[in-house]
């Protein structure tokens, strides 16, 4: 463990190699996940104030995946079968707690079976989550579960041999997280170092989760080897998104709060989220539009065509960051 290399996304640069192709517009983004082909390797966070069914609805219709969060229990069957009635896929949060078990039995009951189940806890390495993992896999075989969250390889070998059909990578990096603060654990500051790590030891896909601050980290987290990167920051400020709007000496500004802050827990509990304000920029499709041209353009200088080609770059190690100084 004292022997593993630790660095993050602004500590490695990409190695270039030729390029193949005449136009970025032919670089291919599209990813599989289970049975579905998405257009681009990027999810919104499952968090409340990062989406909501009309964004949900949006992202399913235009090709995109989601996951919507869990925080409205009682929506999440209704969800299901509107989503399924227009022929898009439900893909849904779950947490471990008991009613969670009458809920997947209710799923059966009604035959809203979702495409897409996302167990979503904070310390995904539990008897609980495999418990719960278990209990999907043999009540609704069918549906594609997503496990996490973990940091280390032994967490995602259990949860996959569990039944995971993917795991979620990522304990602390969260932009709106104070687990690092508050326990001392978590992969904060070495996440894509620990993305590689997990990756090693992973058979099946793996979902990076936090730590993304600029469209590069996307490409870097292919390298290192996840299938999808989850990102929450980057898609905070949207007119559509669901956070709060706020005006602030003449700018304007979206709420983002963690799904462990007391905004979201309604108690001071267990706090291991906060509150940020995130400049308000504009409009959601300008932004998957935007990473879809970065991480095209990212398959360029990886001198492919596809995102396979992102997997086997050389990297370096660049010393004292990649920003020099600079931001965007
Ligand atoms: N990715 C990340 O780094 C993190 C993400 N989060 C997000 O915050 C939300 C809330 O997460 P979570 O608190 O797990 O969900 P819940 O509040 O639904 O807790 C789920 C269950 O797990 C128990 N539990 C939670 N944390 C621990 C722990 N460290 N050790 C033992 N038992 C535990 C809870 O009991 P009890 O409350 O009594 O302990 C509860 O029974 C999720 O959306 C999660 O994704 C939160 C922190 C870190
Ligand atoms: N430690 C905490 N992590 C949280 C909380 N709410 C969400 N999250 C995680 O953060 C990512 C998003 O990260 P970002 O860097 O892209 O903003 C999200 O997907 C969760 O895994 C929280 O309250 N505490």
């Amino acid at each position: 463990m004292n022997n593993l290399p630790v660095f993050d996304y602004e500590d490695i640069q990409l190695v270039p190699n030729k390029c193949i192709i005449n136009s970025r517009s032919e670089a291919d983004t599209s990813v599989k996940l289970g049975t579905h082909t998405f257009k681009l390797p990027v999810v919104p966070a499952n968090m409340q104030t990062i989406i909501d069914e009309p964004i949900a609805e949006y992202l399913a219709k235009n090709g995109y995946f989601y996951v919507m969060h869990r925080f409205d229990e009682a929506a999440r069957l209704p969800f299901i079968k509107k989503m399924q009635a227009q022929g898009l896929i439900a893909s849904i949060s779950v947490g471990v707690k008991d009613y969670e078990y009458a809920f997947i039995d209710e799923l059966k009951a009604q035959d809203a079976i979702p495409e897409f189940i996302t167990i979503d806890i904070a310390h995904g390495h539990s008897d609980s989550v495999i418990r719960m993992i278990k209990y999907i896999k043999e009540t609704i075989p069918e549906s594609f579960v997503i496990a996490g969250n973990v940091g280390t390889p032994e967490g995602v070998r259990e949860l996959e041999n569990a039944g995971a059909d993917a795991t979620k990578v990522g304990i602390g990096p969260g932009k709106v997280c104070i687990t690092k603060v508050k326990t001392g654990f978590g992969t904060g500051g070495w996440q894509l170092a620990a993305l590689r790590w997990c990756a090693k030891a992973a058979r099946k896909p793996i979902i990076a989760d936090g730590g993304i601050r600029t469209h590069g980290d996307i490409a870097k987290s292919i390298r290192f080897g996840a299938s999808f990167v989850m990102i929450g920051s980057l898609f905070a400020g949207h007119e559509e998104s669901p956070g709060k709007t706020i005006t602030k000496d003449g700018n304007l500004y979206k709420e983002y709060f963690g799904s462990a802050s007391e905004y979201q827990k309604g108690e001071k509990k267990n706090v291991e989220g906060k509150k940020i304000l995130v400049p308000h920029k504009g409009h959601l499709q300008d932004t998957l539009t935007e990473i879809t041209q970065d991480l095209q353009s990212s398959i360029s200088y990886a001198g492919g065509r596809d995102l396979e080609s992102l997997t086997k770059v050389d990297y370096v190690i660049v010393k004292n960051s990649i920003w020099n100084g600079d931001s965007i």
